[in-house]
């Protein structure tokens, strides 16, 4: 996957998203655009893999995959096991695969879903201890001998590619390649390809060619059928793209000067109003901006607390008599918006304590100011808690949204959603909850006045984040 990292979490390989920022990958109203799915099968060492990098490469963003059909081969049987070391096991039948998992994984992948993908280890012939937690595939590649086989798989596929190879060359190929790349010797590769891949490709795989939609003859070395076929998923990633986020939530939500019912607001006490002077204040210095930046953030976040699912519990008192009570949510994650929903993590931090931290970067672009996803890490199992995400301010609600969109595609659900800030607008706040009804908006000041010009709000606290860390121009 081109630009894409890896780092463990203890979950196995982590496929995450890094440098070039990813545009929004859902409409407005929040739903998943679903990734476009491209099939390539193919003999095996026919170039179906070789073909899918190319691809990767030309289009040279990271938010494509590949998945070998390699990571859906059944476990073998201790039997089984024994005879695939004496090249005695036919690995090239439909029934070595477990399409069903191969199914699941595909669904989830084409809805947006963060997915754990098994590794396969050609010398042992079993799966790997390390899966791959995919995520932020709007593209996905799935390669393998029966990529255009099952039903189910074809019924997700937008494109079909059949890479259609002399088998010559195929099993001159293969024999370099299960040499040097798969612990094997040349007569048991020779031995396996007559008794199982052969037959297997003739009676099996070849017959799938019926359902390509593109067929690619001499695979890699077919620079114009992979021009074209690059040209055409081009495109299709250039028309996702096509809507901009934060003018459509703006004009859609902007009419509306009155706040949604299911927003919790913070009460605007005395203090809180004398907060939002001081905060408003161009002159305000630095310390003091900190000083009751870090003070407002924890009476919203003690209001957003409240807003927590809560369990009964029995206590005894020194009495020795019940009180039946709450006890004080566990479960919870916290997820900051970098850099400025930091400050909110610091204040939380002294309030509660989240079982989990994850954090999420998103950077406007420099020319249309559309949300671009650069990074997001969120802990393992987040989608058993109740999340707390938190920026310090709401404006057209896109970059709120992009957040929420993660939260979700990592299987949280968004009825245990919490959205915190420190200043939103009722459009924005308007945008998120018309796209995430159950999700709970939870801020402290609400002001609907946005400068048309550089999109802040005008008696709002200015950019933030510059103020809050001195980075001001
Ligand atoms: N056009 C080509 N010219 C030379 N070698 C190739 C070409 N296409 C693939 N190969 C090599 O052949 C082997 C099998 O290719 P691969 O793409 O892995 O096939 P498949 O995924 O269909 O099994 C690899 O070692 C690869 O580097
Ligand atoms: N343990 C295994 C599993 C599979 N094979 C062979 O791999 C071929 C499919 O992979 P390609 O990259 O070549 O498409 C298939 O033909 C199996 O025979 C194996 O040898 N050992």
């Amino acid at each position: 996957m081109a630009a894409s990292g890896s780092s463990n979490n203890g979950r196995g390989s982590t496929l995450m998203l890094r440098s070039a920022g990813r545009p929004p990958w859902y409409t407005p109203d929040g739903r998943n655009i679903p990734a476009y799915m491209v099939g390539i099968a193919g003999a095996s060492a026919s170039g179906k893999t070789s073909v899918a990098r190319q691809i990767v490469e030309s289009l040279n963003v990271p938010w494509v995959v590949i998945i070998s059909m390699d990571s859906f081969y059944r476990r073998l049987t201790p039997e089984e096991s024994k005879q695939a070391f004496q090249n005695n096991h036919d690995f090239d039948h439909p029934s070595s695969y477990d399409f069903a998992a191969a199914v699941r994984a595909l669904e989830s992948l084409k809805h947006g879903k963060a997915t754990n993908i098994p590794q396969y280890d050609f010398a042992t012939h079993c799966p790997s201890n390390e899966t791959l937690h995919v995520y932020g595939a709007s593209v996905v590649v799935f390669e393998g001998i029966f990529a255009l086989y099952d039903q189910r798989v074809l019924d997700m596929l937008d494109v079909k590619i059949f890479v259609d190879t002399d088998s010559d060359v195929c099993l001159a190929r293969r024999i370099r390649r299960d040499v040097a790349e798969r612990a094997r010797d040349p007569l048991g590769v020779l031995q396996q390809y007559d008794r199982f891949v052969k037959p297997a490709y003739d009676g099996f795989v070849r017959p799938t060619m019926n359902n390509a939609d593109i067929i690619i003859p001499r695979g890699l070395d077919n620079h114009v059928a992979i021009g074209l076929m690059i040209q055409h998923i081009k495109r299709q990633l250039d028309d996702h793209n096509a809507v901009l986020m934060r003018p459509t939530l703006l004009n859609r939500y902007g009419k509306t000067r009155s706040a949604d019912d299911s927003l919790f607001l913070l009460p605007q006490s005395n203090q809180v109003r004398a907060m939002r002077t001081i905060l408003c204040d161009r002159t305000t210095p630095r310390d003091d901006f900190i000083f009751y930046s870090d003070r407002l953030s924890r009476l919203v976040i003690e209001y957003a607390l409240a807003q927590l699912c809560l369990t009964e519990k029995t206590a005894i008192t020194p009495m020795g008599l019940p009180y039946h009570g709450y006890a004080i949510a566990s479960n919870i994650s916290s997820v900051t918006i970098l850099r400025a929903g930091g400050v909110m993590e610091k204040a939380l931090r002294s309030v509660a304590r989240p079982a989990h931290y994850g954090k999420i970067l998103i950077v406007g672009d420099p020319k249309s100011h559309e949300p671009r996803l650069h990074y997001a890490n969120l802990p393992p199992a987040i989608s058993a808690h109740q999340v707390l995400l938190m920026d310090s301010t709401i404006v057209s609600g896109a970059n709120a949204m992009m957040a929420i969109r993660i939260c979700l595609d990592h299987g949280v659900s968004e009825h245990n959603l919490i959205f915190i800030s420190l200043l939103a607008t009722p459009q924005g706040t308007r945008a998120i909850q018309a796209a995430f009804p159950a999700v709970k908006v939870v801020t402290a000041i609400l002001d609907s006045h946005i400068s048309s010009d550089d999109l802040l709000i005008r008696s709002g606290y200015g950019l933030f984040g510059d103020r809050y860390f001195g980075t001001e121009v």
